[in-house]
Formats: structure tokens, sequence, C-alpha cells
């Protein structure tokens, strides 16, 4: 069964109706956890890894999927460049602090990042982006599109359009694997890589009122490869 991929403002309100019933805690660690276990899944030997954290909740499911990788054994890095003043954020920071993940005081060249990590995780940008990048971050996400190491992104690959996909035909980043929580979104079909679904928590009324049609999670997994 293949899910049906939601327009933005598809999306934000589907995350608002979440909120309703769930805790934004609750709701990212289900998100960064499902990341941690799709990644170990299909990177097993990719041990040294960077994760580069944005500032809304996309970097927060990225700050909770490095906890959840150290945890499972791999050796995460975090680069964390613009931090809101919000105590959920300072909070996830002070854990990955506790599990002496490596906190980044500047952005590896292209050849840093290609000699020492084994995968890069995008937790930049999220469905709440709106093209172009602004200058702050422009310069990350060129460096991580010159990049040779593969990348994954977590629920949007970072300076596309949240549902027309890539933004410059040259110049976009071209992760090897999404991950698209709750529900893909409209971009994704721009997308051939290796392609998971995580957050396994859509309550069935909520799958059928924004008719999701969601694929079954195997068992007591938290995602599932869609291609
Ligand atoms: N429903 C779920 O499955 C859940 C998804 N989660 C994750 O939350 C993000 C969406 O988070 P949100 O905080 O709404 O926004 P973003 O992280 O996408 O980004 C907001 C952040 O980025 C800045 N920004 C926006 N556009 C630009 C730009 N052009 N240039 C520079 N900066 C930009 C903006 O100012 C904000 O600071 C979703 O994708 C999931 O990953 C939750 O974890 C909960 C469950
Ligand atoms: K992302």
């Amino acid at each position: 069964m293949q899910p049906r991929y939601l327009k933005q403002t598809e999306a934000i309100k589907l995350d608002e109706e979440l909120f309703h019933y769930f805790g934004v805690e609750q709701l990212m660690e289900l998100a960064g956890l499902s990341c941690a276990s799709a990644i170990a899944e299909e990177f097993p030997e990719s041990k040294n890894l960077l994760v580069v954290v944005g500032p809304g909740n996309n970097g927060g499911d990225g700050l909770v999927c490095a906890r959840h990788l150290k945890l499972f054994g791999f050796s995460p890095e975090i680069f964390y460049p613009k931090r809101p003043a919000k105590i959920l954020y300072q909070k996830l920071l002070k854990q990955c602090e506790l599990f002496e993940i490596p906190v980044l005081s500047s952005f590896p060249v292209v050849e840093q990042l290609n000699s020492q990590y084994a995968l890069v995780v995008d937790a930049l940008f999220g469905f709440s982006f709106k093209a172009p990048v602004r200058q702050e971050f422009s310069e990350i996400l060129n460096t991580m599109t010159n990049m040779s190491t593969p990348c994954c992104s977590i629920d949007i690959p970072s300076g596309w359009d949240v549902e027309t996909g890539p933004v410059d035909t040259d110049t976009y980043l071209k992760p090897a694997m999404l991950i698209s929580l709750s529900a893909p979104k409209l971009c994704a079909s721009f997308f051939h890589g290796i392609h998971y679904l995580g957050g396994r928590f859509i309550a069935p009324m909520l799958a059928e009122k924004y008719e999701l049609n969601l694929p079954n999670y195997p068992l007591t997994h938290n995602c599932v490869r869609l291609c």
C-alpha cells in the first residue's frame, strides 16, 4: 500500500491536530527514534555520523535521532548553528551532551565531510520551510550539496520546496535516503532513493480523516521502508 503524499498545508494541519492530543516532546521522541532506527537498518556500518541540526522541530528530531544513534552504538556528532531559546531544544541538546555526543563549533569543509563522516543526517528544515534558503544557512547547505558523503534527510530534503521539490535544477541536495514522518509530503515524489516512513503515532481515526493510506509497520518496528 502506498501512502498519499501531503501538501504543505495538509502536513501543518495534521501536525496541529496531533498537538491537540500529544505533547511535542512525545511526538519528537518517537519521530527521532524512528529516524535512528531507519538509519541503523540501512547504514549499520556507517558509525561516524554528523547530524546537521536546524532551528525548528526538524532540528529537534535530529537531536533525538543523534541520542538514539549513540544508544545504538554509533558515534554521532552534532552541528547546531542556530539555537532558539526554547526549553525543549535546550533540554534535547543537554541530553546529547550527557551522552557525550560532540557538538562542533564550526561546520566542516567539503573535504572534512568526505573524509571524516560515513553519513550526514540532514535535520535542517522540515515541512515549514519556505524557499529560498536564507543567507545564514546557505553556505552550510551548499557544502552539504557538494559533499560526496551520503546524506539522509529527515522529513524533507533541506532546501527543497515542500511540494514542488528541488528548487535549483543543478545544485540541490540529493540525499541517498529520505525518512518521511507521519506521511510523505508532495516533494517526496521527486525523490528516488531509499525512502522510509517513520513517526508511528497516527491513530486510525486520523489516518482515515486525512486519507493517509498508510502502510502497515511490521510488528514492533517504528519505521517501514517504502521503496
Ligand atoms: N507531524 C509529525 O510527523 C511531526 C513532525 N515533526 C517535525 O517537525 C518538522 C516541522 O517543524 P517546524 O518547527 O514546523 O519547522 P521546520 O523545522 O521545518 O523549520 C522551521 C525553522 O526553519 C526556519 N526557516 C524556514 N524557512 C527558512 C529559510 N528559507 N531559510 C532559513 N531558515 C528557514 C524557520 O525560521 C524556523 O526556525 C517536521 O518536518 C518534522 O521533522 C515534529 O518532530 C513532531 C511530529
Ligand atoms: K531535513
